[in-house]
């Protein structure tokens, strides 16, 4: 994709980007005094939600078009970029009469292609910074379809945030990072910038450290975190905005890597390393391919005696005793779980095939 640096989008801005502020805007006061706290802080973009999209009806939506000229003001008081989020068409339109710099999409909205195509639309001819939320489920082609929509509606300034997915089993995250994705974006798109937000990763403020940092390490663009003034009596997203003061703290201690290796002891150090890695995967491989070779014998055996492909009482056992065998090799046994999900559906698929071999009625 044809797509300008962050360096290049004319709001002299600098890697790695970080944006800041409230979950909502909520008075006029709330806003000036955390724009105020956050600029002494070193922070230069301020983000703050003027249309909430909320799960259940009767939540607090968001002040609404009011709020804007409020963030007119804080931006000529502080000299900051002010970043919000656009739901719709007329959004995008009441927010460009106030200047805003950078809009983001949100989560709710990528994951239809309707509302990403009407506010894409909406920005046709327009040059402004587009940021665009991962879609709440883990569906990474979702997320490359939005970005694809901007930029055909000639969208240069564009980037991506991972905000983290819907999980209903997952305890610890309001929304489960599941890294993977956002580096299979990153990995497609090595150009799009590419930010974390771990307010809404985590859901509570004291997990923020640990996602933002491994957000960094994993060569993150930049990261889009909430604060408040006022957390504790916030009108939406309490449990997770920083206070200002905790925000700067975070900043400041934050490590950011380099994406080189420029020492030339460390890269021929992990030239080595990389070497031996290169054999165990081709070892890997190989078991790999010994396992599949048994289960298609198994699968003609099934297919002889006329048995069903899928095993489940077998299966279980396979399942049960693989994770307890990983962890008695230090290896998480989550792993081990994904890995044999991962083998299970590739076995069921070739012996599939075998049952089938020459056993299709010709069609005519
Ligand atoms: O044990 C079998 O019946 C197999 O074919 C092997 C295998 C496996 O991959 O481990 C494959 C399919 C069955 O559902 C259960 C187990």
């Amino acid at each position: 994709m044809d797509i300008l640096s962050v360096e290049n989008w004319d709001l002299g801005l600098e890697m790695p980007l970080y944006i800041a502020g409230p979950c909502s805007v909520e008075t006029p006061g709330q806003l000036d005094q955390t724009v105020a706290a956050l600029v002494n802080e070193g922070v230069k973009v301020i983000r703050g939600g003027v249309w909430k999209p909320r799960t259940r009806p009767n939540s607090f939506e968001g002040v609404g078009s009011k709020a804007l000229p409020w963030i007119k003001e804080v931006k000529d008081k502080y000299k900051v970029k002010f970043a919000i989020e656009v739901a719709s068409p007329i959004h995008v339109e009441e927010a460009l009469k106030f200047g805003i710099d950078i809009f983001w999409i949100g989560a709710r909205s990528t994951v239809n292609p309707f509302t990403v195509q009407e506010i894409a639309n909406s920005l046709k001819g327009i040059d402004i910074p587009v940021l665009i939320k991962n879609p709440v489920n883990a569906d990474l082609a979702l997320w490359i379809g939005a970005l694809e929509r901007f930029h055909h509606a000639g969208i240069k300034k564009l980037g991506a945030i991972h905000r983290g997915f819907s999980n209903f089993n997952d305890k610890t995250y309001r929304n489960s990072p599941m890294w993977q994705i956002p580096l299979g974006l990153k990995t497609y798109f090595p150009e799009i910038p590419l930010l974390n937000d771990p307010s809404h990763i985590c859901g509570r403020r004291d997990l923020i450290p640990q996602i933002a940092q491994t957000a960094l390490d994993l060569n993150f663009d930049g990261l889009m975190i909430e604060s408040h003034i006022d957390p504790d009596n916030a009108w939406s997203d309490a449990a997770q905005q920083l206070i200002p003061l905790d925000l700067g703290q975070l900043l400041r201690t934050l490590k950011t890597r380099k994406v080189d290796v420029d020492n030339p002891l460390l890269q021929s150090q992990l030239d080595l390393i990389r070497e031996q890695i290169d054999d165990v995967d081709r070892e890997l491989l190989e078991i790999l391919s010994r396992r599949m070779s048994l289960v298609e014998k198994a699968g003609e055996y099934k297919k002889l005696n006329n048995v069903a492909v899928f095993q489940m009482e077998r299966w279980k056992k396979v399942f049960e005793t693989r994770p307890e065998w990983a962890e008695a090799l230090r290896l998480n046994p989550d792993f081990a779980r994904d890995l044999f999900q991962l083998i299970h559906t590739e076995s069921i698929k070739k012996q599939t095939e075998v049952q089938e071999r020459n056993e299709q009625p010709k069609i005519r």
